[in-house]
């Protein structure tokens, strides 16, 4: 079953931006990243998928009702992270709490104490006082403690140390083992996404670029690195991306049978790191650029 389902959601934005028409799907249970490079549109579909911005065309379903529509009864099923989150600079993090608590049925005290004893927030701190990380770490103990099904975080990781962000993957992780709660959260950090994502969303320039398991990305995507007498004008051409050198060139392929096929024993065929992927995918279109010397 799928906890989010959006099909041909699309928003234009004035300044020329356009998201879509995007098909995805957040499968319940799991752990799904969604990735694309700066300005891509992952905070766009956040937004939409939480009411705060409206499509200009599409559907958007979780947990099978229409959003927006059902609005109140879908958000307090949502634990939601993001810097825009909404916090009171001049309340104590105890104060928020009684503010916050009420709008989930299945709220814990109890877990928010945890959560902020190991994250070191003390309750009676003012939140203007609270540093980039911390105000994350705040919001994220916030999303945990209200007992959601769902979790949808924009870039949770972003301005955590490597330290904590390592840690809130565990604890993320961990929640999956107990839980089995509906994770989505967007990042461009992709060793992130190595660490705990089942399902990997990939937007770019406001396009699905896909939206597959890592078992299936990584049995589809090869990178291929070899001599440039091997390339001509429809190898150059049915590659994803491509890097040449005066000696070699580097490129992925989205084939992997006729990467095979084509290069078996004459260049390496490796697994790319899903960072290749993006890279590759990112620069694609400067894949017929004229080669560097
Ligand atoms: N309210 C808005 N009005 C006009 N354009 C907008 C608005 N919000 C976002 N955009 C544009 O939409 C595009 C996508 O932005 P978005 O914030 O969704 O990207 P992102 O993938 O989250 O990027 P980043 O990784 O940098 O946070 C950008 O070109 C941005 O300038």
């Amino acid at each position: 079953m799928n906890t989010i389902e959006v099909r041909g959601l699309t928003k234009k934005f004035r300044g020329g931006f356009e998201l879509g028409p995007l098909d995805l799907s957040v499968r319940q249970g799991y752990v799904t990243g969604l990735v694309g490079p700066n300005g891509a549109g992952k905070s766009t579909i956040i937004k939409l998928l939480m009411g705060l911005s409206i499509a200009n065309a599409g559907e958007i379903r979780l947990f099978g009702d229409r959003m927006p529509g059902r609005e109140a009864e879908i958000k307090a099923r949502i634990g939601f992270v993001s810097e825009e989150n909404r916090l009171y600079e001049h309340l104590t993090i105890e104060a928020m709490r009684s503010i916050y608590a009420p709008f989930y049925k299945s709220w814990s005290d109890k877990a928010f104490r945890e959560y902020t004893d190991r994250f070191e927030l003390a309750s009676r701190s003012r939140i203007r006082t609270l540093s980039k990380g911390m105000r994350m770490k705040l919001a994220i103990a916030f999303a945990l403690s209200g007992g959601a099904e769902l979790l949808i975080m924009d870039e949770p990781t972003a301005g955590l140390d490597p330290i904590f962000r390592r840690e809130l993957l565990d604890m993320l992780a961990d929640l999956m083992q107990d839980e089995r709660k509906t994770i989505l959260f967007s990042t461009h950090i992709t060793t992130d996404l190595d660490r705990i994502a089942d399902y990997i969303v990939f937007v770019n320039r406001g396009q699905l670029v896909f939206d597959q398991s890592r078992e299936e990305i990584f049995e589809r995507y090869v990178l291929v690195k070899g001599g440039k007498e091997l390339l001509d004008r429809d190898i150059r051409q049915a590659f994803v991306g491509l890097r040449e050198t005066s000696v070699g060139f580097e490129a992925l392929s989205g084939d992997r049978k006729q990467a095979v096929r084509l290069f078996a024993g004459q260049a390496l065929i490796e697994t790319p790191s899903l960072e290749e992927i993006m890279y590759y995918t990112a620069k694609g279109e400067n894949k017929h650029a004229e080669p560097r010397s």
